[in-house]
């Protein structure tokens, strides 16, 4: 059997039209949906296995992105919105109906990734934001249950459907945070 990474990369990866303008991210609430939006294309798309980032009903993955944070605005329902673990690094503001994590916001402005925002580009309404491009925290699914003999076939998989997979997050990232702080050390 097939393992189920998350259902919007299950079937293969769908690649984005390169010139996605932004949408609105809706939570999966039947009514009074909370709305979002989001001015732009979404960069660094990845999946990723961390305990903390919302995924959908039966994922192993959740699928994650980030945005400017001026280019995010609440539009309907924000009055349904809490933030999940106020201590935690990325403040993911959720609706409190549906569980949905609409936007995860830094506010320490020392943070290397301070400026952007975390969403989830599978609540789109719209079609066309960039594909998923690595998957980051792949060890971390055992914290939530996954057995680590099942850890080579997930491995393989993401591998087999182009997402190569890191136990932290990509080169490209861990290297602009190391970048990050060296400049705060010399500074
Ligand atoms: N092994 C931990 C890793 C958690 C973690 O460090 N997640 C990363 C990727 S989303 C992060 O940046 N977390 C900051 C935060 O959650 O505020 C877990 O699975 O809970
Ligand atoms: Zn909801
Ligand atoms: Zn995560």
């Amino acid at each position: 059997m097939t393992v189920a990474l998350h259902p919007s990369i299950d079937n293969g990866l769908k690649q984005g039209s390169g010139s996605f303008a932004g949408g609105t991210l809706v939570c999966k609430c039947k009514d009074h949906q909370v709305k979002v939006a989001v001015k732009g294309d979404v960069a660094h798309n990845h999946a990723c296995g961390c305990t903390k980032c919302w995924k959908p009903q039966g994922a192993t993955f959740s699928v994650v992105a980030v945005v400017p944070r001026q280019n995010v605005t609440v539009l309907e329902n924000g009055d349904k919105l809490q933030i999940v673990d106020p201590s935690a690094v990325i403040q993911r503001h959720a609706c409190k109906a549906c569980g949905t994590h609409m936007y995860g916001r830094i506010e320490n402005k020392n943070h290397p990734f301070y400026g952007l925002d975390f969403i989830h580009p599978e609540l789109f309404q719209e079609q066309g934001s960039q594909a998923p491009q690595f998957a980051a925290f792949v060890s971390s699914v055992i914290e939530a249950g996954v057995k680590p003999e099942q850890m080579a076939g997930i491995r393989s998989r993401l591998k087999e459907i182009g997402l190569e997979p890191y136990d932290c997050l990509s080169p490209a990232l861990m290297d602009a945070i190391a970048t990050h702080v060296a400049k705060a050390k010399a500074a």
